[in-house]
Parts: structure tokens; C-alpha cells; sequence
């Protein structure tokens, strides 16, 4: 099976909302995808039609090339977790995982090793209803993995994870990833994402605003601004001007830079001798570059409404 999720013009409407305008996007295999977008954007409706959960108005979702509903052992070919709070209270971990993985004839073997991957042979016997909002995460998490799966979805995974939760899920989805699964991560913190996501699908309004690698989008928005800290402003800034730069002064003895690269400024500086302390290129993080995109979307839509 193809380890993807191929999301495909997806419309979905309750009542006077449309949840889903046209969502489109797939997930390739050996990434960590990062859904991203506001509260009411569309993505657990999203993940909801891909699990067969809700269907569409229109449009299509696959998993490895079909359709949820054709899936004969679906926890073979697709991990999910949806809702990490919805587990049966008198149930200890290891028997909500044991009656699992009997109805797709997986053995108790599989839910040993879940248990032990999430961190939670310790706690396997207690009672679920008594568990963490972090504990039922990993509880979802080993769900989702017991059939081995090439594709997985997770709706908000790092809520109610500690700061040594976050650090953990963040390594796990990069080795699942690692192992050439397709993971599909849902957030609506952006920083949640930074070095974990290789791969970013942000929406708004039941559509895709960006799909695009992480790479590309902090380098697009880092532009090319470099900070310049010199006790020789004015001479620094002339000479820049004159190799192509604009400059702005931020202090007296910070300035800003565009135009120009790191290792060009060095080079003009230096050739005239020019004495600095510091060139620092910008280097924007993942909420700066969600920001920007989301703040261009809502311009658009604004304008768009507008000329209409
Ligand atoms: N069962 C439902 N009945 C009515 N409206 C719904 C239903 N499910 C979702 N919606 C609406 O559809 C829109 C999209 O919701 P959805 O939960 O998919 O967004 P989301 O991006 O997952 O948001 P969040 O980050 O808050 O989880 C919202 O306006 C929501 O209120």
C-alpha cells in the first residue's frame, strides 16, 4: 500500500456553516505533515471524512489509494487519533488495547509493545477514567499504532502534554515519520510544529491557504533582513547604499539591513575596514511565518468580499 492521504476537493456543509470549501492536499510518506490552522478552520472535519467518520458533500478522500470504507483491516493501513478523552472509564489501558486489537485480530503481544513505545507499561493496569489528559494522548497514540499502520492521522496530539510530553511526542512522530509513514498532525499552535512538521498544510475557512515544505515557507518569510551592530553607522550604511543595500537605522549603533546577504555586508565592511560586532541574519520561526500567511489570507478574503 502507498503510504498517503489524498485529500481531494473536499466540501462539507452543517446546516449554515460550510465546515468544508474545496479542501485539497495530499500527505506523502517518510514526513511529518503539520495541519495547521484556526479553531473552525476545517481539519478535524477533514480527518473525520478521511476516517469515514462523516462524509462529504463532494470530493474524495483516500488513504493508500481507497477509501477508508474499503479498508478490510483498517487499523493495518491507517493510525488515528481523534479524541483522546473518549475512552470507557473502567477500563484499564491494556484491555481498552486488547479488545481493540481483537476485533482486528492482532495479538496481546502488539498491545505489549504499544504500551511499552507510549510509555505506559507502568500505568497498563489502571483504571483509564483515572488517567492524564497526557496519559490518554499516549493511550491514543498506542491505539493508533497497533496495527503497525504505514499512514497515520492525529488530531491535536500534543494537548495536555507537559513540556517532557511534548519533547517526546515531538520524537516519536519524527521516527514514525523516519520509517517512511505518512503522519498527519493537526495543531492549532504553530510552535507546537517547529522542528517536528518537514511538510506544512495550513487552512483557513474549510480551505488550504499554503502547502508547503517548512523549509521553503521560513526562508520566504525571513526575506533577507540582516542586523548590523557597528559603532561606525554612518560609514557602514553608506557604504552598503552604495553595493546595492537599503539600510535603516533601528539604534544608534543597530542597523537594518535588506538587499544584501550576511556574508556580502561582511565583505563590503570589510574590504574598507569598516569595525562591527555583530551580523545577524533573521531567521523567522514558524509562528512568524503563520502569521504572515494567515494575515495575508484574511486580507484577500477581505478584499475579495469587498469587490464582490
Ligand atoms: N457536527 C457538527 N455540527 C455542526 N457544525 C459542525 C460540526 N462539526 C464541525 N462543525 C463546524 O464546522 C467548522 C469546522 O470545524 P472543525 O472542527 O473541523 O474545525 P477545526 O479546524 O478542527 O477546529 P479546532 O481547531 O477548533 O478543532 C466549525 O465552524 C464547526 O463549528
Amino acid at each position: 500500500m502507498r503510504a498517503t492521504i489524498e485529500v481531494i476537493g473536499l466540501r462539507k456543509r452543517f446546516g449554515p456553516t460550510l465546515a468544508l470549501d474545496g479542501m485539497s492536499f495530499t500527505v506523502q510518506p517518510g514526513q511529518v505533515t503539520g495541519f495547521v490552522g484556526p479553531n473552525g478552520a476545517g481539519k478535524s472535519t477533514t480527518m473525520r471524512v478521511v476516517l469515514g467518520l462523516d462524509a462529504a458533500d463532494k470530493g474524495r478522500a483516500l488513504v493508500g489509494g481507497r477509501p477508508y470504507r474499503s479498508l478490510s483491516d483498517p487499523l493495518r493501513h491507517v493510525g488515528a487519533l481523534l479524541d483522546a478523552a473518549a475512552l470507557q472509564p473502567g477500563r484499564t489501558a491494556r484491555n481498552h488495547l486488547l479488545w481493540l486489537a481483537h476485533s482486528q485480530g492482532l495479538g496481546a503481544a502488539r498491545v505489549d509493545e504499544v504500551l511499552e513505545l507510549t510509555g505506559l507499561s507502568g500505568v497498563a493496569r489502571r483504571r483509564a477514567g483515572g488517567y492524564s489528559l497526557g496519559m490518554r494522548q499516549r493511550l491514543g497514540i498506542a491505539a493508533a499504532l497497533l496495527g503497525d499502520p504505514p499512514v497515520l492521522l492525529l488530531d491535536e496530539p500534543f494537548n495536555g502534554l507537559d513540556p517532557e510530553g511534548i519533547v517526546w511526542m515531538r520524537e516519536l512522530l519524527a521516527g514514525l515519520a523516519g520509517q517512511g509513514r505518512a503522519v498527519l498532525v493537526s495543531s492549532h499552535l504553530m510552535s507546537e510544529l517547529q522542528d517536528t512538521a518537514t511538510q506544512l498544510v495550513v487552512v483557513g475557512r474549510g480551505r488550504v491557504i499554503a502547502d508547503t515544505s517548512v523549509a521553503a515557507l521560513l526562508s520566504a518569510v525571513s526575506g533577507d533582513r540582516v542586523t548590523l551592530r557597528t559603532t561606525a553607522g554612518p560609514a557602514a550604511a553608506t557604504l552598503l547604499e552604495e553595493a546595492g543595500a537599503s539600510v535603516e537605522f533601528l539604534g544608534q549603533d543597530t542597523l537594518r539591513v535588506s538587499g544584501l546577504a550576511a556574508e556580502e555586508i561582511v565583505g563590503v565592511l570589510g574590504a574598507q575596514a569598516v569595525p562591527f560586532s555583530e551580523v545577524a541574519a533573521h531567521r523567522a520561526t514558524l509562528e512568524e511565518a503563520y502569521m504572515t500567511l494567515t494575515r495575508d489570507a484574511v486580507e484577500f478574503r477581505a478584499g475579495r468580499e469587498v469587490t464582490q
